[in-house]
């Protein structure tokens, strides 16, 4: 089943860039640019790595960005993401960017989106990985500094096709970000937004309302409102699932607990990723190998999860057509019928 796994064709459609710095860079990248880490080794900062809720895992993952300097910093963070990728078959990625949680620090954009972009170009042409970059807005900023941070993104938009939100969620509804999202929309962007991680389903309701997003990210708050299950059935809106960041953040007491093969068999266009594997013990094939193993998923199962992977994306309808059939015929080779 690991072998399965690891090689079945899939997209990552929820992945945070800077949840990518594996302890070992960080230390790598604190030397290169003199920044004085307040911890002495790699096993040290893993110990960090015990979290409580979101904002627990927030503090660690914002305090660990600092590192992260110069252009090159943020190619080298990117590559490394998408070698790892790459070697569990990810055939297409889209992932998140923070920019406010590097200007916040006098970064400036061009350089956060320069390094990123530049790793992703090279990704498709060296590694054979399509991607597509979300712009994030930080939610437990105000709307004016998100509004300013759309500013920024506007001459690079050709290339950042949608904008999301992260961060501390209880507090902050997406109705905070209506304004913001209706004028990245008038300027062409898609959306997406995190809610339902930690937040009750109404912020699902809003994203979708409000916000009008493509996909819900996290969105497993869903379970508690059967109105709510039955439109994101009938409308096929996609669910972002990160099963081992829901199980370290204490959304689930255990995988044993998660709730992804019910959102699954209930017809929800659920999807599987990583979030922030280098703070949540794994990487995408990981996600898909825990929530497994726990929740007796079969073959056809994990096949129906990497077919919404691909539905679930921005990519054309062409490239969805040639990537579904790819993940058909693989598991047409691995003989799914016998699973
Ligand atoms: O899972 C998450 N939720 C909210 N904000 C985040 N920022 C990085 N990862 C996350
Ligand atoms: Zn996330």
């Amino acid at each position: 089943m690991e072998k399965f796994i690891r090689d079945l064709p899939k997209a990552e459609l929820h992945l945070h860039i800077e949840g990518t710095l594996e302890p070992e860079m960080m230390f790598e990248l604190a030397q290169r640019n003199n920044i004085d880490l307040p911890y002495k080794s790699v096993s040290e900062v893993r110990d960090a790595y015990n979290f409580t809720d979101l904002q627990s895992f927030l503090d660690i993952y914002y305090q660990g960005s600092e590192v992260l300097q110069k252009e090159q910093d943020f190619y080298d963070l990117t590559w490394a993401y998408l070698e790892k990728a790459a070697s569990q078959n990810v055939r297409h990625t889209e992932i998140f960017f923070d920019p406010q949680c590097h200007t916040s620090r006098g970064i400036a954009f061009e350089t956060v989106y320069q390094g990123i972009y530049q790793a992703l170009q090279d990704g498709q042409t060296k590694l054979g990985i399509s991607s597509n970059l979300i712009l994030s807005f930080l939610r437990d900023l105000s709307a004016e500094e998100a509004f300013a941070t759309l500013e920024q993104a506007l001459p690079y938009k050709d290339t950042i096709p949608a904008v999301g939100l992260d961060s501390a969620e209880q507090g902050n509804p997406p109705s905070k970000f209506k304004e913001v999202f209706d004028r990245a929309q008038a300027e062409g962007f898609l959306t997406v937004a995190h809610a339902g991680e930690e937040g009750p389903p109404e912020y699902i309701w809003e994203a979708i309302n409000l916000l009008k997003v493509s996909r819900i990210d996290h969105g497993v708050r869903s379970m508690e409102d059967p109105e709510l299950l039955d439109y994101l059935v009938d409308k096929q809106i996609p669910l972002t699932v990160c099963p081992l960041s829901n199980v370290e953040l204490k959304v689930f007491d255990s995988m044993a607990k998660h709730n992804l093969k019910k959102l699954l068999n209930l017809g929800i266009c659920a999807t599987v990723n990583s979030d922030d594997p280098s703070y949540f013990g794994g990487y995408i094939a990981e996600n898909y190998q825990a929530a497994q193993s726990a929740l007796d998923l079969t073959k056809q199962e994990l096949y129906q999860l990497a077919k919404n992977s691909f539905q679930a994306s921005f990519l054309s309808p062409e490239s969805k057509h040639k990537l579904i059939a790819e993940l058909d015929d693989y598991c047409r080779i691995a003989d799914l019928a016998k699973a």
